[in-house]
């Protein structure tokens, strides 16, 4: 893609500003070759110009497309300086179309009466001084330009610009939230020279990154900002910008503005939990304007960006590997000390990556909240259902039982906190889409379904009371021991992942994104919420095959911890327990291993009253029949 040592920079202003000079010496500086735009007019312009008049657009196409070759040339080799008026932006589009890289564009400004002056004393040039009225008039100012006052001399102006490019940021974050804030302590704690920027809302939201950089001393050397276009500025090219906002129109509102700002060949990450759709879409947007988006999944919270996330990014691959570098020093590390960071895909497959993993983060936190429940049920207090929890067998341990234990034991005065907090849900709506997309994709992820559903009906608060009133249930505590109830969670949370290795094998399958699932189980080992040890031991089963319920490890697991799965949930249902996740995975499993299905009844119905046909057990073509069934 990019000779890494190669720069083109176009330094551009009215006639009579000092372009060649500045030029000719930044060339210098560089030792790459300098080109005056000027010497490549044409006869017919130049006669023009000389004449007093000025030239139209269709008078510099052909002008303007001879320095885009020129400066294509020069992009594979060492580069080179281009001194070109480049008043509007639609000349500088042309300019920099088709590069291979994003050209430095050096923006020389002064005062009419300066410029005029110096025009007037210059010989030799074919510009008479009245046609810079015309000029003036003409030039749309650049909003991403490093932009100089010619007051200054030549030489001084030279070193300003060397002295800006080195001084550029080599990454910019969008968004000091929760999230963005944890990265950047994380990038400039990794030695990455970063420009960080949050948005000014007068009266809410003032000096936010200023004051963010004053309070951590990783970010004394961080460049802060308000301002977008000085955010722009400065970062090198070709920019790099991760944007940590709120999913949804904030994303569109902030590429609006962003946009604009930018050159051909930047990338913008958006690190969010964004609908894969929107990233397919914004991704083909941008493209259009040559700029890269990378739709990229982050996880495990507030302290998981401080100290390493595990990263899910999707997109274009040649710019993901000018990103790699960046993402793979702040991802956590896996077991062998690799980054919990890869390559997921094309398009929205990061972000639809993320997606899935927070709908399995979905089913575990349901679990544990349907064990705390049996437990509760059962008479122990918090601080006993945490002692059980923590003596749990290695195979059930991960992030999620770690804080759930953390949880259970956290006091407020002389009661638990976890008394104190209201039982209802919230969510973000990732769940939400991951169900949508599961009932799109015709895959089972039923416990997923089940945990989203259980979120929601346990929001229904106001009814759950209403309703206990008047059709009161009684809990009453199970019977069975507490290792079966560990096992029936084990194995639950097996089914857990099976479901969701399978949903993202049919969506890999679907979108053709050739997703390498033991890869995905790799980087899920650390850094994100869902990482535990059944996870380790799923990166190597994923390799040998998909088909995680076939594995010889995972089915005599199934075997010998079925038992105690169906026990549990028969007898939560007859004690009045709502496990919507545990029947989900009983019932998922005594349906897939099932050669027979009652669902020959579903197909005749089917066909009775939409005559919407059927296959046949006695006819291996695969034909559909339909029958008369009144007759
Ligand atoms: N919190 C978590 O554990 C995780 C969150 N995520 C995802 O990361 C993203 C960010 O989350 P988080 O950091 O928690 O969110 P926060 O609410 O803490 O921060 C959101 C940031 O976005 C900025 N913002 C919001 N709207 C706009 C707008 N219209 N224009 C410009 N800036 C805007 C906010 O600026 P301002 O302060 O000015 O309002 C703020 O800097 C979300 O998509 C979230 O789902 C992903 C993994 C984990
Ligand atoms: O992405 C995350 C972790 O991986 C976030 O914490 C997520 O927003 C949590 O989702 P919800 O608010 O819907 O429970």
């Amino acid at each position: 893609m990019n000779n890494s040592d190669s720069r083109i920079f176009f330094i551009m202003g009215v006639s009579g500003v000092g372009k060649t000079t500045v030029g000719k010496l930044l060339a210098q500086n560089f030792n790459i070759p300098f080109f005056d735009g000027d010497d490549f007019h044409p006869e017919y312009n130049i006669k023009k110009m000389a004449g007093g008049h000025p030239l139209s657009d269709e008078d510099r196409l052909e002008w303007l497309k001879s320095l885009n070759k020129l400066a294509k040339d020069h992009a594979k080799e060492s580069g080179c300086v281009i001194a070109c008026s480049a008043l509007k932006e639609n000349y500088r589009n042309l300019l920099e179309d088709d590069l291979n890289q994003s050209p430095h564009w050096i923006y020389l400004e002064g005062s009419f009466d300066l410029i005029s002056s110096r025009l007037k004393n210059r010989k030799g040039h074919y510009m008479p001084s009245n046609l810079l009225h015309s000029q003036f008039d003409t030039l749309e100012i650049p909003d991403n330009a490093l932009t100089f006052n010619v007051e200054n001399p030549a030489e001084e102006i030279v070193e300003m610009i060397v002295q800006k490019l080195n001084d550029q940021a080599e990454f910019g974050l969008i968004g000091l939230g929760v999230m963005g804030k944890s990265l950047c302590r994380n990038l400039a704690s990794k030695g990455v020279k970063i420009s960080m920027f949050n948005r000014h809302v007068p009266g809410k939201e003032e000096n936010i990154a200023s004051d963010f950089k004053q309070q951590h001393k990783e970010l004394e050397n961080a460049l802060a900002f308000d301002e977008l276009h000085k955010f722009v500025s400065s970062l090198q090219q070709p920019r790099k910008i991760f944007l940590m906002v709120n999913a949804g129109s904030a994303i569109d509102a902030v590429i609006e503005e962003l946009a604009p700002l930018l050159s051909k060949n930047d990338i913008i990450i958006d690190g969010g939990n964004s609908h894969y759709e929107d990233t397919a879409r914004r991704e083909s947007l941008l493209s259009e304007k040559g700029l890269f988006f990378i739709g990229c999944g982050v996880s495990g919270g507030e302290e998981g960006a401080l100290k390493g996330p595990s990263i899910m990014p999707g997109g274009d691959l040649q710019a993901y590997d000018l990103i790699k570098p960046y993402l793979e020093k702040i991802a956590a590390r896996d077991k062998n000390d690799n980054a919990c960071c890869t390559y997921i895909g094309k398009s929205g497959s990061g972000h639809f990556t993320k997606m899935l993993h927070n709908g399995i983060e979905y089913a575990e936190m349901q679990l544990l909240a349907e064990f705390y429940q049996i437990f509760k049920t059962k008479g122990n207090n918090p601080d006993e259902i945490a002692e059980i929890l923590s003596k749990s067998d290695v195979d059930t341990q991960s992030y999620l039982l770690e804080i759930t234990i953390d949880i259970l034991k956290k006091r407020e005065g002389n009661d638990w906190l976890i008394h104190k907090i209201l039982d209802k849900a919230g969510n973000k709506g990732t769940g939400n889409w991951t169900t949508i997309a599961s009932a799109q994709l015709g895959v089972p992820s039923t416990l997923i379904a089940g945990s989203l559903f259980a979120r929601y009906l346990s929001a229904f608060k106001d009814d759950r009371d209403r309703v206990q009133n008047i059709l009161p249930s009684e809990l009453s505590a199970i019977e069975v021991s507490i290792d079966h109830i560990l096992e029936a969670y084990q194995l639950a949370r097996i089914i857990n992942h099976i479901q969701g290795f399978k949903f993202l094998k049919e969506a890999s399958e679907t979108y053709k994104w050739s997703l390498n699932l033991s890869e995905i189980a790799r980087i899920w080992t650390n850094g994100c919420i869902i990482r535990s040890e059944l996870m380790e031991k799923l990166v190597d089963m994923l390799k040998s095959g998909d088909d995680l319920i076939l594995h010889t490890e995972i089915s005599s697991s199934i075997k010998k911890l079925k038992p105690a799965l169906s026990k549990v949930v028969a007898k939560c249902i007859e004690s009045n327990i709502a496990v919507p996740c545990l029947s989900e995975a009983i019932n998922f499993l005594n349906g897939i291993s099932q050669a027979d299905s009652p669902a020959n009844l579903i197909q005749a119905q089917r066909d009775y009253f939409g005559a919407h046909t059927y296959q046949r057990v006695d006819d291996k073509s695969g034909k559909f029949h339909h029958t008369e069934w009144l007759k």
